[in-house]
Formats: structure tokens, sequence, C-alpha cells
């Protein structure tokens, strides 16, 4: 298997043009490829960048598909429907397709150019091997069309992820268990965040809570909180905060003091209670919260999944029902 780096430097030998990079993908998968792009909205400065969930790329394709574009379709088993059409769409339109999964030879893998197999159910931090591979491709495709200033602190960085993430949640439990008490029969709760995290919190909101808890669970950007959600809070209403160590901490930090005040039970993860910036300097630490968080929230999940005996593995329709 070839290395991200492998990949990209490929792909710009065949064609050094690359104008834009479209991620696709649907539920978790398609939540997991945000902090990427994110990562080169806020640095490229000519590569155009695109997300978006499956079905929507596939019926209302983009008009700059072609072969100079970029296409990453990740799918964890590598065979939901809407995703594999993904691959054959980008691939009949000339484009690079990388598709990343857990699932070596899945039907996913078939008409990619390139694979990136990953892990899941390793460690804590197989959890966001996705995430992080996608990330390294979007660093390695920047460094190669414009370069990126960041290129070696960041690597660092996504080189010692794993390690603050297994670390961090042998401690995590306590916290874990306190929150799944407190929150087990609530209906709803509000999930937060910002920046580059702020897909970990629709992920959270989606597939944790409603999918794998059927936890009604409205995601809010923390800036966004302010323009009209925040009406809703009120004494013990239940909300869930990631708190970024990075730019938008401000965000995320004006919103808990928001909560506070009008006393909403508020629960937070902090990424600088694991300490982050241990191991990522305030250039790159941005893109490198929505791991941290994603590997400590799965924690709490799992509590939460307990305390409330519904396991995370149960469904009534998804897989069950024609849809
Ligand atoms: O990552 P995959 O294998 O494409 O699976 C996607 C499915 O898995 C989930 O992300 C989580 O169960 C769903 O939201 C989605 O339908």
């Amino acid at each position: 298997m070839l290395s991200p780096k492998e990949i990209v430097a490929k792909i710009f030998k065949e064609e050094s043009n690359i104008e834009n990079v479209m991620f696709v993908g649907c539920g978790a998968s398609m939540a997991d490829l945000y902090p990427a792009k994110y990562f080169l909205e806020k640095n490229a400065k000519k590569l155009r960048v695109s997300l978006s969930t499956a079905n929507e790329f596939n019926y209302d394709t983009p008009a700059s598909l072609g072969k100079t574009s970029i296409v990453i379709v990740a799918s964890l088993g590598g065979t939901t429907p809407e995703s594999v059409e993904a691959t054959k769409v980008a691939s009949k339109a000339g484009a690079h397709v990388i598709s990343v999964t857990n699932s070596e030879g899945s039907p996913l893998t078939e008409n990619a150019e390139y694979v990136i197999v990953h892990g899941f159910h390793e460690s804590y931090a197989a959890k966001t091997a996705k995430m992080k591979n996608v990330l390294i491709l979007a660093v390695e495709i920047l460094q190669a069309s414009e370069k990126y200033a960041h290129y070696d602190e960041m690597m660092d960085a996504l080189s010692k992820i794993d390690d603050l993430i297994n670390e961090s949640v042998k401690s995590v439990t306590p916290a874990a268990k306190t929150f799944a008490e407190k929150y087990k029969d609530d209906k709803l709760i509000y999930v937060l965040s910002s920046g580059a995290t702020f897909d970990v919190a629709y992920s959270t909101a989606s597939f944790l809570f409603m999918e794998m808890q059927w936890i009604a669970a409205p995601t809010l950007n923390t800036g966004e909180y302010f323009h009209g959600p925040f009406e809703m809070t009120e004494t013990d209403v239940p909300y869930l905060l990631f708190m970024n160590d990075g730019p938008t901490r401000h965000l995320d930090a004006r919103a808990l003091t928001f909560l506070q005040r009008f006393d909403a039970k508020v629960t937070t993860i902090d990424a600088k209670d694991y300490g982050l910036a241990s191991i990522a300097s305030d250039n790159v630490i941005d893109y490198l919260n929505p791991m941290l968080i994603t590997g400590v929230m799965r924690v709490y999940a799992e509590e939460l999944a307990i305390a409330r005996k519904h396991p995370l593995t149960k469904r009534r329709y998804m897989w069950k029902l024609e849809y």
C-alpha cells in the first residue's frame, strides 16, 4: 500500500494542476473528513475544497469535477452503496479517486485509483485513523500544490497524537461515568463545538446519540449559539461542549460562560485537560483537537450506553429495513 505522501506525489506527477479537492462519505465517515476539509479551507490560497454526503455528490455533482480533481471517498466498511457509487461517478469524470476504508478489497476500492486501508478496532486512537489519514492526505496535497509553512510541525504532532489519545483515555472513565449517570434519563442533549472539531459535535450528536442511543441531539457551533439557539438555555437543560485548544477556544469559552450563567446542565470535554499543547504547536493545534476529543468521547459514549442499558450496536431500522 502506498503512503499518503506517495499517493499525492503520483497524482501530482500525472496532473500538476490540481484545482480542487472533494471529500465524500456518509454518516460518521463523512464527519471524519471534516478536519481535513477545514484544514485546507483555512490554509489553501488557491485550491477549492468541498465536503459532501455521497448522494449529494452523486445526484448534484459539482461542475468542477474532472481530471484536475482529487476525490477522497471514505467508508469504514467499504460497502455503503452511496459512497461506492461516488467512486464510480468520480472515476468516470476522470478525477483522481482515493478510497479510504477499514476493509481491504471492499467494493469502495474497486473504482479507486488509490486505496488507504486504516485501522479501527485496535484501540481508542485507532477510532480516529480515518480522520488522521485523510488529514495527512490534505497536508500532503497542500504541500505539493502550494507548500504549507507548518508542514514539519504538523507531521510531528500527527506522529504523536495516537499515543496521546491512548494515554488520555486511561484516566477518562470516572468522568465518563459521572456524565453517564447525570445524562442517562435525558431525552435531548445539545452538542456544541467549533473550528475543526465542529463535525465531532455533529458526529457525536447524529451517530453516538441519535443513531446509537436514540437521544435527540441538535448540533450547535459555539459561535452560532449566540445567534438564536441560546434562547433555549435554561436551568438543567443538558449540553455537552467540546472545548478546543487553539484559535476557536474563545468561542467555546464564551458559550460555557453563558451556559453556566443560566445554570444549564453542561459537561465539557476539554483538549487542554489532556495536554494537547504538549504535542502540537500553536500553528497546528486546531487540527489535532478533533482526534483527541473523538477518542475521549468514545469512552463517554460507552459509559452512557452502559448506564442506559442500551448497547451502541442496537438499531431498529438501520440494516434491518429496505430504505
Ligand atoms: O463508514 P461506512 O461503512 O460507509 O458506514 C456508514 C454508516 O455508518 C455510520 O457512520 C455509523 O453507523 C452511519 O451513520 C452510516 O450510515
